[in-house]
């Protein structure tokens, strides 16, 4: 690449490991989950959950059948203090689920956690500080020894609040950003700490090795969990528990190799959320293990739910292929494919076999609360892209990505009252009512336009509740001249978000389509949609239909 010198990046080292084991092993068991998406999740939204979204993703949680759950960093603020003391209080943590919580190894920070953690029965207290190389030298300034010597600290000081907690505590260490660590150094660190906490059979220790920033191909994280796993004292009563972020795009591979070299426990997300590129997606981790025979432990049965709860809570939108859950992972747009996957259902159909064999279909979306289809289909399942497809694939319109969600909740709500699928026209026909059958308050007569030297004059003829208005306006287009002679009536009450047009139809009768955004200070985003043979009288009908759509 231009302008990048010499030696601003360089290999990862290698790890020596001659003898490894994991590439001929195979995953036969589900790991211990643990999910974070209410900590490292929640720390690295636009907007923090706050309480309902939180008692929300952590009741869906329940239901998948997480045992193990981070609920915060209770210390660090006092909605997170809140949401466990929530928990406790109104006795929402079964018997048979760990509550976890994430701290650094600091006095008072620690004594907060113990404050919110009262009448927790069993509790992880995660305790964690950085160990790298860049670390060590950039953020803390401090030696390996004054490193251990943190550690240890914050070792001791949970050991003293523990004292007085009425429950059982686990701890689990984190040397935070492991891959950028010497294995040396994170296997001395960490059996500093399971010796000071006094490791034994009833008194096993959580070892959380996090690809903090994912920074080599996964066979390296892989190396580096065995090499881990056989200079770690007391393996026996060591939990070695991977949590990969996906900056290189592999957490998943990353964790699936680490599992294979003995990892027994995962940390992760739900859909990748998480700090920049995202913690792993467990969703994706289970169902590969679903499609190996291998029983996950989590009920991922209707993926719909999941994603609805997940992108409510954390107001991030999923990949409409997504592993798995993406609006278009169970649809063939392709004729082979179709024909490929048809025969392949039919085939089932008339045999016994239970092993599933469909050709380009992994999995039985069945299995997950999903259905095959061939072509996109309305429904009120269905979601936006599938609505802009049949419009655009039936009737030539391209919308704007930006107004996806605006046309899906117009059509979701007459497909939720109808309870069932929508045919082609009738999406046409809504799609019609809203933007060429608005009822107007505003109508166009007439719009002349000429240019002067990049400056567009216009002379606007309408109607506004009846009386007619001839106004002039002038700007840097037809758009913005019109905006300007509406100005007058319309003060500053919108503004223009954004513009887009194509054309419709072959070459002799093609008409012009134009959409416009406008802003209102009731709207944050209002579409209107013109259709004429001049390209800037569709934009000003665009504009104008926007309008009797914002302020009807
Ligand atoms: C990879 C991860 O995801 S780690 C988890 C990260 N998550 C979060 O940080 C979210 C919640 N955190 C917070 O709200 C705040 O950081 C708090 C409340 C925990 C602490 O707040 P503050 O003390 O005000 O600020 P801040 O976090 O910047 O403190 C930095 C200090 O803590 C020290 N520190 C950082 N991590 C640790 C640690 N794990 N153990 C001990 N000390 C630590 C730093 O060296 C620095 O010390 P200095 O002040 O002597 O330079
Ligand atoms: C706190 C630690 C485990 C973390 O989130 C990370 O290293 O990514
Ligand atoms: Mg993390």
């Amino acid at each position: 690449m231009k302008n990048i010198p010499q030696g601003k990046y360089r290999p990862y080292p290698k790890i020596d490991l001659p003898n490894r084991k994991w590439p001929s092993n195979r995953i036969t068991k589900a790991p211990k989950w643990c999910s974070v998406d209410l900590r490292d999740g929640n720390q690295a939204l636009i907007n923090p959950m706050d309480m309902n979204k939180k008692l929300s993703l952590y009741a869906l949680l329940l239901k998948i059948g997480f045992k193990e759950i981070e609920v915060g960093f209770p210390s660090a603020s006092k909605v997170e203090f809140d949401f466990l003391r929530r928990l406790v209080d109104d006795n929402l943590i079964p018997d048979d689920v760990t509550i976890q919580v994430l701290v650094q190894a600091r006095e008072h920070l620690i004594a907060k956690t113990f404050e919110a953690l009262k009448g927790v029965k069993k509790a992880t207290v995660h305790l964690y500080n950085s160990t790298s190389t860049a670390q060590r030298k950039i953020v803390f300034q401090k030696s390996k020894e004054e490193i251990i010597a943190l550690a240890l600290e914050g070792v001791d000081l949970v050991k003293k609040y523990e004292k007085n907690h009425d429950g059982e505590i686990f701890l689990e260490y984190s040397p935070e950003s492991f891959t950028g660590t010497e294995l040396e150094f994170a296997a001395e660190i960490s059996n500093a700490v399971t010796a000071r906490w006094g490791i034994g059979e009833k008194r096993k220790v959580i070892i959380n090795l996090p690809a903090t920033v994912e920074m080599a191909t996964p066979n390296v994280y892989a190396d580096q969990i065995e090499w881990m796993s056989e200079h770690l004292h007391n393996r026996e009563n060591v939990i070695i528990s991977t949590h990969t972020h996906n900056d290189r795009g592999t957490s998943v591979a990353a964790t699936e190799l680490a599992l294979l070299a003995g990892a027994d426990r995962v940390e992760g997300t739900l859909l990748c959320n998480g700090e920049r590129t995202g913690n792993v997606d467990i969703i994706t981790l289970a169902l590969n293990m679903t499609t190996q025979g291998v029983e996950s432990n989590l009920d991922f049965s209707d993926v719909n739910e999941v994603v609805d709860i997940v992108e409510r809570c954390t107001e991030i939108e999923t990949h409409v292929r997504h592993p798995y859950v993406g609006e278009l992972v169970y649809t063939a747009f392709s004729g082979s494919h179709q024909d490929a996957i048809n025969k392949g259902l039919a085939y089932r159909k008339s045999h016994t076999e239970v092993f599933w064999e469909v050709p380009y279909l992994p999995i039985d979306p069945e299995d997950v609360g999903r259905s095959y289809e061939s072509i996109i289909r309305i429904n009120s399942q269905s979601g936006k892209g599938g609505v802009a497809y049949i419009l655009e694939k039936n009737f030539g319109y391209q919308l704007p990505k930006a107004m996806h969600p605006e046309v899906g909740k117009l059509v979701q709500e007459v497909s939720d009252k109808k309870g069932q699928e929508l045919t082609a026209e009738e999406l046409f026909e809504i799609f019609n009512e809203n933007y060429f059958r608005v009822k107007e308050h505003i109508s166009l007569v007439d719009f002349t336009v000429s240019s002067v030297k990049g400056i567009s004059k216009c002379t606007l003829t309408y109607f506004h509740d009846g009386i007619e208005i001839v106004a002039d306006g002038e700007g840097n287009g037809p758009v913005d001249a019109c905006k300007d002679a509406l100005m007058k009536e319309y003060k500053n009450e919108f503004s223009i978000n954004s513009y887009y047009e194509h054309s419709l139809g072959n070459k002799s009768s093609a008409k012009a389509i134009a959409y416009i955004e406008i802003e209102t200070e009731d709207t944050l985003s209002c579409f209107g949609v013109g259709s004429d043979n001049d390209i800037a009288t569709a934009s000003v009908k665009a504009l104008f239909c926007a309008l009797n759509r914002a302020f009807h």
